[in-house]
């Protein structure tokens, strides 16, 4: 059996200057992020614009967000599929996750705040809204170096034109005695893209072809950027969803965020993906569609690949 230490995940310097569309270093992030979604489904982002004091001040707000009521957190529900509160649920007993749509925008962080903490909570709607702001252009840049990478670049625009974001927090209690210590098992998203961080606490994981998890670090200035379903299905299956988990080896509480990105709109397999290699694996995809099968069907919601189950050919 291997060790990690066989495995590496693509490390991506989104602080390096020069990273400009045509530039060598453009070309050579190309070809890394390429080789780190379809060999392990992520790779990760060094990037400096969520400054330390941002870092430790968002997730301060996630622990203010979660030492509320349980009964104020159940209440949080959603126009569109997937952003409701999830806790106390039996089959992930540790595990606890809010968020909410466009936290880049004034309106829907002050409608999120004010509905947690309906006498206003202003630093908390402005942390948001901070820490989302660079986490969108992070995502944009990153997904740019994506459709560059296979000579799809011209599709980037209408492509950032439907996409939305969503913020959610994470959390995970300490397991007690002879309680598992999975705080999530093993599980691909179901977004385009999700970009992942975390504070101090580790204990994700992500599962390699062969079989084998590798930890990934903690570090204020990493994110780590993980195709969901939505990207596998753009791809026609070139990308790889990224399995992941969470295991709390700690005896402290686990706070993570995922910045999401999901489609407002349709996805439809780019001609150029298509090969003998790779025949077309997907009907065109109504992703809102998609997100509201899957948390309502249990078919879709059980099969081994959702998106397969929703849109294969
Ligand atoms: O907590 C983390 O780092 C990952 C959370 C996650 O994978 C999820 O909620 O889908
Ligand atoms: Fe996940």
């Amino acid at each position: 059996m291997g060790s990690q230490t066989d495995h590496k995940i693509p490390v991506i310097d989104f602080t390096d200057k020069n990273l400009k569309p045509g530039s060598d270093s453009w070309v050579s992030a190309c070809k890394l992020i390429r080789y780190g979604l379809e060999e392990y489904g992520c790779f990760e982002a060094v990037y400096d614009k969520v400054p330390t004091e941002l870092h430790t001040s968002i997730f301060s707000a996630a622990k203010e967000l979660f030492d509320l009521p349980i009964e104020t957190k159940e209440q949080k529900t959603s126009d569109r599929p997937g952003a409701n509160y999830v806790g106390q649920d039996p089959f992930v007993p540790l595990y606890e996750s809010l968020g909410l749509d466009n936290p880049t925008s004034f309106e829907a962080a002050e409608s999120f705040t004010k509905f947690m903490w309906p006498a206003g909570n202003d630093t908390f709607r402005e942390i948001v809204r901070s820490f989302s702001k660079p986490a969108a252009e992070l995502y944009g840049t990153a997904i740019r170096i994506v459709f560059d990478s296979y000579g799809l670049g011209r599709l980037y625009g209408s492509h950032i034109e439907s996409a939305f974001y969503r913020l959610r927090f994470f959390k995970y209690s300490v397991p007690k005695p002879n309680e598992s210590n999975v705080g999530l098992p093993n599980h691909t998203d179901k977004t385009f893209v999700t970009i992942l961080h975390q504070h101090q606490v580790e204990g994700l994981q992500i599962r390699t072809k062969d079989d084998q998890y590798i930890d990934v670090k903690a570090k204020p200035s990493s994110f780590l950027c993980i195709a969901g379903e939505g990207l596998m299905a753009w791809s026609n299956d070139r990308i790889r969803p990224c399995e992941h988990r969470v295991i709390i080896k700690e005896n402290k509480g686990r706070y993570s965020l995922g910045f999401y990105t999901l489609v407002n709109g349709v996805i439809h397999v780019p001609e150029e993906m298509i090969d003998e290699e790779y025949p077309l694996a997907y009907k065109p995809i109504d992703y809102l569609d998609f997100l509201l099968h899957f948390f309502t069907n249990d078919i879709v919601r059980y099969a081994a690949c959702p998106i397969k189950a929703f849109a294969g050919v």
